[in-house]
């Protein structure tokens, strides 16, 4: 398995002018995408049809004049629709219009309802700001109009970096793109508008490029990295990881997460427990054990013994002082630390202060698990925050807030959500793309939580820990598929593991 980089529209840029540069001239690089559109449009045609190409003023144009013309050769009738007479082209673009060679007709006459399928080459990387006016009503009448669509390299309106719908945006059965796929591919609402995403290769290299290290998450990713098993090791070579209870009333979520973490393949796991909840807890638990510790200076002597390695706290813990005081215990202890939901929200209105412990010198990992809603109140308050804080909760990009408040925080973060962005500090990030809204179930982040200590309990570095668990999490969850709950998300890792490790 490779590697699958995204680019953004400015690596992109890069990546063809460094082609172009190479000898390759930029019009045959048009010409080759605009076959590459007219091959995956053929492919969505099974005979001759009445086709619609719609194209934009600059070089998402270009392809799609070129593969008017290929569709027309092939005995398609093809009606092409332009925001600008081919005359006001230029460069590339206007050689594509010319070969097209035939009549072109103003936006507004065109007629998706009339066409088997409509080709979306209005807009792709150079989308520069939100659409207005025409290019809003045409996108509205090909929505509406219900018939298959085609867009060339982004859905028209996307923004290739963020997935956002800049001011309106074409909804397509199929996308194809070039070279790479591009962040919008997978960042929703981009991933829902561009239906399925096929990648042509038109000569153009992906590799090399300056500025963040975006990949699609996968095992080719963190699978180097993933501890092996040792066939003469023992329980303790493969970690012990504590997972923190809340009180009596709250302690599911640590047996979720506890669990998640043994599946995951920790040697041992233990819940730490009040005495209160202690009962309840031992109803539950079999594999799992218990340490009993009624305040965070028993939790502070209990990690003087370095065979706790991994930790992972948060779920249920209730919100305010006790829990932070439970955060800075376990963070002075640097172990590998998992937190989540209270852990962070215990923080809102502190970012500052929680960036500051985080930011500690340690040897080992802190993953943050938050969702949208968490991140916002860790960094967005109510109460005091620095203006750094606020401008990256207000960052527009899911990608740019994750990789933010990992810089931030000098922590891993894994943003939840149908579109999880795992982030490092250094800028890297990988998105998540094999996951099920089924996943959206109650106590679903409690085993991922789990998952990432489990696996960093093994010695798993931070980052490929976090992704394997996200990878994992939705893996296993996507084949259960409808019924799902939390508790049989660790009970699908044993199949995932065994596909994976063979
Ligand atoms: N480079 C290469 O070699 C290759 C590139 N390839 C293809 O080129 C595409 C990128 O081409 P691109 O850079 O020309 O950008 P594109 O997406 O056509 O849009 C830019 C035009 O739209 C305009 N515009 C922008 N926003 C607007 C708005 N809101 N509302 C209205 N207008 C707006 C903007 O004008 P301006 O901002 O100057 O007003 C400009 O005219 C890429 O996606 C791929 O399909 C392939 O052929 C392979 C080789
Ligand atoms: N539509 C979806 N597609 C894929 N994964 C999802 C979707 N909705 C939620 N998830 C995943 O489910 C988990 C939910 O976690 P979280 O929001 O913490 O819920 P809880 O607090 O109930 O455990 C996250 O891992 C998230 O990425
Ligand atoms: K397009």
């Amino acid at each position: 398995m490779r590697m699958q980089p995204l680019l953004n529209s400015r690596q992109m840029r890069e990546a063809d002018r460094r082609t172009i540069e190479n000898g390759t001239p930029g019009f045959t690089l048009m010409l080759r995408a605009g076959e590459a559109a007219a091959d995956a449009a053929c492919r969505m045609l099974p005979q001759a049809g009445r086709v619609l190409v719609l194209c934009g003023p600059g070089n998402n144009g270009g392809d799609g004049f070129v593969a008017a013309r290929i569709l027309a050769d092939r005995g398609h009738r093809v009606t092409v629709a332009a925001m600008k007479p081919v005359a006001d082209l230029s460069g590339d673009a206007a050689e594509a219009g010319h070969l097209w060679g035939e009549a072109v007709c103003p936006l507004a006459a065109a007629d998706p309802a009339g066409a088997d399928l409509v080709v979306d080459a209005l807009f792709g990387t150079g989308l520069a700001r939100d659409l207005q006016g025409e290019v809003v009503e045409a996108i509205a009448r090909v929505n509406g109009a219900g018939r298959p669509v085609l867009a060339i390299d982004v859905p028209s309106g996307i923004d290739a970096d963020t997935g956002l719908v800049r001011g309106a945006a074409v909804k397509a059965e199929r996308t194809v793109t070039f070279a790479c796929r591009k962040p919008g591919h997978l960042l929703y609402p981009g991933r829902a508008h561009a239906g399925a995403v096929e990648v042509a290769d038109i000569g153009v290299s992906c590799m090399g490029l300056d500025g963040p290290a975006v990949h699609a998450n996968g095992p080719e990713i963190w699978l180097p990295a993933f501890p092996r098993i040792d066939p003469a090791g023992h329980k303790y070579d493969r970690g012990h990881a504590l997972v923190l209870s809340g009180g009596p009333g709250h302690t599911g979520a640590a047996r979720l997460a506890a669990r998640g973490a043994l599946r995951a393949g920790a040697g041992l796991v233990s819940v730490v427990t009040s005495a209160r909840a202690l009962a309840v807890n031992a109803a539950h638990l079999t594999a799992i054990m218990m340490r009993v510790c009624d305040d965070p200076d028993e939790f502070s002597d209990l990690l003087t013994d370095d065979r706790f390695n991994a930790l992972a706290l948060g779920p249920a813990l209730g919100v305010g002082e006790a829990t932070r005081r439970w955060v800075e215990a376990a963070l002075e202890a640097d172990r590998a630390t998992v937190l989540d939901a209270d852990a962070l929200t215990s923080f809102s209105g502190m970012a500052e202060g929680f960036a500051a412990l985080a930011r500690a010198p340690r040897e080992h990992p802190v993953v943050l698990t938050p969702h949208e809603g968490e991140l916002r109140r860790l960094l967005a308050g109510p109460g005091e925050v620095s203006a750094e804080a606020r401008e990256i909760a207000g960052r527009p990009s899911k990608l740019d807030r994750a990789v933010g408040l990992a810089a931030f925080a000098n922590a891993i973060v894994v943003l939840k959500g149908a579109d999880t962005v795992v982030a490092s500090p250094e800028g890297s990030a990988v998105i998540n793309e094999n996951g099920s809204p089924y996943l959206g179930t109650a106590g679903s982040g409690d085993v991922l939580g789990g998952i990432v200590a489990g696996l960093m309990a093994q010695g798993m570095p931070g980052f490929e820990a976090a992704a394997c668990a996200v990878w994992m999490h939705a893996e296993a969850g996507a084949r259960f598929g409808p019924g799902l709950i939390a508790e049989d998300i660790p009970e699908g890792l044993p199949a995932v593991l065994r596909d994976l490790l063979g």
